[in-house]
């Protein structure tokens, strides 16, 4: 291997993974004088899915453990990696991943939904891996720095994307829990001493089961025990389904059934045969049979009864239409093709679907894709509250103006898999009436302990110390940096909010803080303080746990910028290196939908520029390479000019797209290089390419759009082929003959 200074760059799945076919020449032909090495490294869930099963596999189509290998790269100094997003797969997606690859020839085995030998047992377990959120977590092994930058932010102002209006009148409101949930079963405390833990549940017949046999904790972590009981969530569903209807409500449900992979998709379950109770009750029978599980959507019953007579199969459609005539109307996530809400727990994820629905002014759409106003189902209260407070913002003041409105950067406690969305492998649903204990191994001691009854999801959290103290210093350095106001979002009603709360007030005073203004507020009233300031115009970084710094990396940048993919993304890693994930919004599925149909790719690669630029400063910083800052500096100038000059990406096919953004970014990246004085080498190595690009600049515009309006094959889903995407994503011959030159 080289010892050159090296970027890694994810390969990662669906609209991001097609930009960096494009973009990847690009960077090599801008990193190439600065003796910079790019390096891919592919995490999409196609090869995590081959990576787990070799032995399967003849050698030629064995593929390494990449994300193993990212993971352990991130605890390393010199790491620098760009992070694109990623699909964190619902279980329809993993069998669809599944079946595309079998049919390309990789014998890896089915999906065992249900196993009954250890073997199929071991295979399901081999897949869990691949499910739900399992890249992030992995290499997310430090806090989460997220901000609009500057020339965003004005480019916002000066271009405001449209916003739904608001009226005191809207009945659109936000409903959840009130008892039995998360928040209010909630324990917590913080280790005295290091402790190894067993996590258990002694029946009411008085045996003991151990749910997880060892976890290992560190002093001055904080643990958390809390459950949700399924008889209180039940009441809850079938109450808010009721006043749905009473009310004329559509109804919607919101939740991270991708990044809780363990809880949120049995909540979703709930709702779904809640909603169909009369359905699922007569059918029960044959829908056990089939191994109908709809914690996995709708999707999984129709795809499972296709195997009945079609006269039975009839007669359950029937029977659950019956229900939907006298329930509420579900909000759709595509009404032209009758896609409900209920469809699959990953079509409507609460980080990005509250914001769409705030944005568009407190609406979603309904089976005759007309936009309505609705019920918005968040069972946890925990963080739920927030939107309730947006949206009586909004309710009061109308919708936020883009042009006038302040920022909210977010600084979020994410490392080392911090609090709940570290705590799949100790969530449990629980088989039996009981008591949940976490006990420590060594001395027999219960830690905490909670009464649970069947059905009832229980689950342990961690939050570690050094993660803390990380947190508060990235809150301090951003509060001094930026002098804005930073508001800790911390609920001292909630007792795992009030052990940081604790360890918060301790910490800071490790710090000058002179002159600034650092502030703890609980969520409501921090949200509530930080929008009464966005109105105004003023900025406040949010500083919040990790479920939040999700949330509202989403919500405030939709609200302020239209979208999440402008963010910058950073993740100072504790070891030293650096991760830029690009963006904080997903790999946007429609988007892949209509390159395929029209061949126009809508992916904004803004994010993408953004952590390009950030990356490069810090190598250029750590490696002292004068190139790569100077690299960075005309990127940044770069991607302003694109922004000033209107050349991102249109949703519209036929106009601009993604392959255009990027070679006008390649063309003022290499202008900003050739007309700088500071390295005259690096100026003359660019001018041809600054000169070629401007002279072909209506014939490489003209080659990119004749290719639209057409259906493409790139030959896969999630493991497209890869010279077909090559083909699609790089149709300019003048354009790439320019790049092959430089
Ligand atoms: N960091 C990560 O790895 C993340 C991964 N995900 C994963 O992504 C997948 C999809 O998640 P979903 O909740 O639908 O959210 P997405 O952010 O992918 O999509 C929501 C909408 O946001 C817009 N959007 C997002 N990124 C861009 C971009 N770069 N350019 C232009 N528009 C953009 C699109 O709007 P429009 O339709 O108007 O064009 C898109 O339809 C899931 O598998 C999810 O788990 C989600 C969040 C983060
Ligand atoms: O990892 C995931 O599934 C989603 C991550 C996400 O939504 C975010 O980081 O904002
Ligand atoms: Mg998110």
């Amino acid at each position: 291997m080289s010892s050159d200074p090296t970027i890694i760059y994810t390969l990662t799945d669906e609209a991001p993974l097609l930009a960096t076919y494009a973009f990847l020449p690009v960077i090599s032909t801008f990193t190439k004088p600065a003796g910079i090495r790019v390096q891919e490294s592919d995490i999409s869930v196609a090869a995590r899915i081959l990576a787990n099963f070799p032995e399967n596999l003849t050698p030629e189509q064995r593929v390494p453990d990449a994300l193993g290998e990212l993971g352990k790269k991130t605890l390393e100094a010199d790491a620098n990696i760009i992070k694109l997003p990623n699909i964190s797969a619902s279980v329809t997606q993993l069998i669809n991943a599944i079946k595309e690859l079998q049919a390309k020839g990789y014998n890896i085995p089915d999906y065992p939904a249900d196993p009954k030998t250890d073997e199929e047992k071991a295979i399901k377990a081999r897949y869990g891996k691949c499910i739900g959120s399992s890249v992030n977590p992995v290499l997310r092994e430090g806090n989460s720095d997220r901000r609009a930058p500057k020339a965003v932010k004005e480019y916002a102002r000066k271009n405001p994307h449209s916003m739904g209006e608001w009226s005191p009148a809207s009945r659109t409101h936000v409903s959840h829990m009130t008892a039995g949930d998360f928040y209010h079963g909630e324990k917590s405390l913080t280790l005295d001493r290091a402790r190894d833990v067993r996590m258990e549940l002694v029946t009411k017949s008085g045996q003991t089961v151990v749910l997880k046999p060892k976890t290992s904790l560190l002093q001055g972590e904080i643990i958390d025990s809390m459950y949700m009981s399924k008889k209180a969530l039940i009441d809850f569903y079938e109450k808010q389904i009721a006043d749905a209807k009473k009310t004329g409500m559509m109804f919607s449900l919101h939740v991270k059934a991708t990044m809780m992979k363990v809880s949120h998709p049995i909540v979703f379950g709930h709702c779904v045969r809640t909603f169909y109770k009369e359905a699922f009750d007569k059918h029960s029978a044959v829908l056990d049979s089939l191994g109908v599980n709809v914690n996995n959507g709708m999707a999984d019953l129709y795809s499972k009864i296709e195997k009945l007579p079609d006269s039975q199969k009839e007669e359950i459609i029937r029977d659950i239409h019956a229900c939907q005539e006298h329930q509420p109307e579900l909000a759709m996530v595509d009404s032209a093709k009758g896609i409900t809400n209920f469809h699959s727990p990953n079509d409507v994820i609460v980080d990005a679907s509250m914001p769409a629905m705030i944005r568009a002014g407190g609406k979603m759409y309904g089976a005759d894709g007309r936009l309505k106003e609705v019920k918005a189902v968040l069972p946890e209260s925990t963080f739920a509250r927030i939107y309730q407070e947006v949206i009586n913002f909004c309710k009061w003041h109308g919708a936020f103006d883009p042009r006038t409105m302040g920022t909210v950067p977010n600084v979020g406690l994410m490392a080392q898999q911090a609090e709940e969305y570290g705590s799949h492998d100790k969530t449990f649903e629980i088989q039996e009436d009981g008591v949940a204990n976490i006990v420590d191994i060594a001395t027999g001691e219960v830690l905490l302990s909670e009464n649970v009854g069947q059905g009832d999801i229980w689950r342990m959290c961690q939050t570690k110390d050094a993660a803390v103290r990380d947190w508060v210093k990235l809150a301090v350095t951003r509060a001094r940096n930026s002098g804005m106001t930073a508001v800790f979002w911390l609920d001292p009603y909630r007792p795992h909010e009030n052990e940081l709360i604790k360890k918060v007030n301790t910490y800071l005073k490790d710090y000058d803080t002179s002159g600034l203004d650092i502030q703890i507020m609980s969520q409501v009233r921090a949200m509530r303080f930080t929008l009464e300031r966005v109105w105004r115009g003023i900025d406040t970084i949010s500083v919040t746990g990790n479920i939040l710094r999700d949330y509202l990396t989403d919500l405030f940048p939709i609200l302020e910028l239209g979208t999440s993919a402008k963010m910058l993304s950073i993740v100072p890693l504790m070891a030293g290196g650096g991760m830029y994930e690009t963006g904080a919004g997903g790999s946007a599925p429609k988007h892949v939908q209509q390159l395929v149909e029209e061949n126009h790719l809508r992916w904004d690669s803004l994010g993408e520029f953004l952590a390009l630029a950030v990356s490069l400063e810090d190598l250029g910083i750590k490696t002292g390479n004068a190139r790569a800052k100077l690299l960075a500096k005309t990127l940044d100038a770069a991607t302003g000019k694109l922004l000033d000059n209107r050349k991102s990406p249109s949703p519209k096919t036929g106009e601009l797209d993604n392959r255009g953004s990027q070679f006008y970014l390649a063309m003022y990246w290499a202008q900003e290089l050739a007309a700088q004085t500071e390295d005259a080498g690096l100026a003359a190595h660019f001018a041809p390419l600054a000169k070629s690009l401007a002279e072909n600049e209506q014939k490489i515009v003209a080659e990119l759009l004749a290719v639209q309006g057409k259906h493409v094959d790139i030959g896969g889903y999630y493991k497209p082929d890869d010279a077909k995407v090559k083909a699609v994503m790089r149709p300019s011959p003048t354009f790439n003959a320019a790049l092959a030159s430089a």
